[in-house]
């Protein structure tokens, strides 16, 4: 845990990406293989499974620190993180443990299931053999809150460093359905069978908003436009006779869209497409409402498949005939992609996605001013002689969207509703990130379905971490798109800014709270309706 320790310390200390990368090149190289494959698990978002509750937590160290429980309740808010709260309170140790990273998430692991006594004499056991620091990381371990300020496309760097392998091919090792459990560092990232499962995703590649005018952009023929669809993103991977569908946030949906089931009958094995997934009436799609009532669905009733039925609309192709051809030009890829789907029957469930005809900015503005009327939400625009990039790089996918009044925002507060809704939380207080904390910036109430609210009520008390009479903060994990009329200057709120009518527009389940807006994106948005 010591070497643990001081990677986290240096990572916390220095907000230079190039100290953050050195530290984890330098841990990379020092490190046991399980340490390492348990490090690279825990920065890219994956959770052992939690077998301690928060609430179990506070009551334990309360019994540990001998403090009443109030006075625990009382120091949180204080020091601001329940993990450092309790490393703070708890007695010095009496001995040290020799124990490493991977040998303490065993020690977890093992703990899921065990009687209340087993588990609270464990974790007091441990707790008396870590020092303040190594208790601090212990807890976030243990309640799975663990976030430091590194993304996966610096971790990607610094493991690319490290092991002499191509920062694409390592993001592609890293991506889908796998845990310290399944693998091994030498199966994850050496081993030259890098193709061994099946299901295995690539990163999707992700745009910015265009905030200018596209003649910035350079010569109208060095690029392609797409219509910018309201629906989900969604990877159709064709590998070994089955079909997997994965989402942008990395989670399988193959079972939740049957439909996609079919395209193992119309394309050959070896093909891995890009597209979007839209509700679909047989010639056009259908408004977001209707895959809403799809979203969250495990198992889908027949009804509901036949008011709702998915189509994937393909913009990508991204690997075919078993090739990975993200280095390819975007140019070539579509022409592959379009040659490959052309002449697919109606009842194939991908189809492409038109690439929209322009000779000159000003006509591809026009045309942008019809996107409603096709049900979409502006213009996509990419760079003719790009690769597929892993993640958001600035240059050359730009998202050109008709009401760019829309913001990714984390909920932070939750209180119930009234009358009809008075037992199920649909109030939400949301935030955006300024550094490293949330700052609140809007409420909204509305937009969801009831299915939703049902199913966010049982997450907000599940995740609640502390009461203010009937408001709950809850833990910054749930991403929601809101949408809003006008925003102005506002003194009134810590953020700085107000919102006029703010209301949900979606759930992103497919997106985690580090990837919601920041403050600037909006203070820049302020800055643009002043000019
Ligand atoms: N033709 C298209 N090409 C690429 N992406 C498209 C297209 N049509 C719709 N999209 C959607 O637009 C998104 C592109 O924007 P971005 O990469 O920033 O992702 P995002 O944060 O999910 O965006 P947003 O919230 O604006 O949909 C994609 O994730 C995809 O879901």
């Amino acid at each position: 845990m010591n070497r643990f320790a001081s990677l986290f310390a240096a990572l916390d200390q220095s907000t230079r990406t190039t100290d953050k990368v050195a530290a984890l090149v330098a841990y990379f190289y020092e490190a046991d293989p399980e340490d390492r494959l348990w490090t690279v698990a825990l920065f890219s978002g994956r959770r052992p499974r939690r077998a301690v509750t928060t609430t179990e937590l506070r009551n334990w160290a309360a019994d540990a620190a001998r403090l009443p429980l109030w006075l625990v309740e009382e120091s949180y808010p204080v020091v601001g993180d329940l993990a450092e709260t309790i490393a703070l309170i708890l007695p010095p140790p009496d001995t040290r443990s020799e124990r490493s990273l991977s040998e303490w998430m065993a020690f977890l692991q093992d703990l899921s299931g065990q009687p209340e006594s087993v588990r609270k004499s464990a974790i007091l056991d441990a707790w008396a053999q870590l020092d303040t620091s190594q208790r601090f990381l212990f807890n976030k371990l243990v309640t799975g809150g663990f976030r430091v300020g590194v993304s996966q496309k610096l971790m990607t760097r610094a493991l690319a460093q490290a092991t002499g392998r191509s920062e694409a091919e390592l993001a592609h090792r890293l991506m889908g359905d796998w845990s310290p459990d399944t693998t091994s560092w030498e199966a994850l990232i050496e081993a030259d069978d890098a193709g061994a499962d099946a299901s295995r995703p690539y990163p999707f590649c992700l745009a910015y908003p265009l905030e200018g005018d596209p003649g910035d952009l350079g010569p109208p023929q060095e690029w392609r436009a797409e219509w910018k669809w309201d629906g989900i993103r969604g990877q159709l991977i064709l590998r070994e006779g089955l079909h997997f569908v994965w989402s942008r946030g990395e989670e399988l949906m193959t079972d939740r869209f049957p439909e996609l089931a079919r395209s193992v009958d119309f394309l050959p094995p070896g093909t891995v497409i890009d597209g979007e997934i839209l509700a679909w009436d047989g010639g056009a799609p259908l408004p977001f409402a209707a895959l809403q009532r799809r979203i969250g669905r495990r198992n889908v009733p027949k009804k509901l498949l036949t008011e709702a039925p998915v189509i994937l609309l393909a913009y990508d192709l991204l690997e075919w005939q078993g090739k990975d051809l993200r280095a390819l030009p975007f140019s070539e890829r579509r022409g592959l992609l379009d040659r490959l789907l052309h002449n697919l029957p109606p009842e194939a469930p991908v189809r492409p996605s038109p690439l929209v005809a322009f000779q000159g900015w000003q006509e591809l503005a026009t045309l942008r001013a019809d996107a409603r009327n096709r049900r979409a939400e502006g213009l996509m625009l990419k760079r003719a002689g790009s690769p597929y990039h892993a993640g958001r790089r600035k240059g050359d996918w730009w998202k050109w969207k008709l009401d760019p009044h829309t913001v990714d925002a984390v909920m932070i507060y939750a209180q119930a509703g009234h009358g009809r809704r008075a037992t199920l939380y649909t109030d939400f207080t949301f935030a955006v990130w300024d550094g490293d904390a949330l700052v609140p910036f809007a409420k909204a109430y509305s937009g969801l379905t009831d299915a939703e609210f049902r199913e966010i009520t049982t997450w907000v008390r599940a995740n609640t971490l502390q009461r203010f009479g009937p408001v709950r903060q809850v833990r910054p994990e749930l991403v929601f798109e809101i949408a809003f009329e006008g925003i102005q200057q506002s003194p009134r709120h810590k953020s700085g800014i107000a919102l006029r009518f703010p209301r949900m527009l979606r759930w992103r389940r497919d997106k985690p709270a580090a990837e919601a807006n920041r403050l600037e994106d909006l203070k820049r948005l302020l800055d643009a309706t002043k000019s």
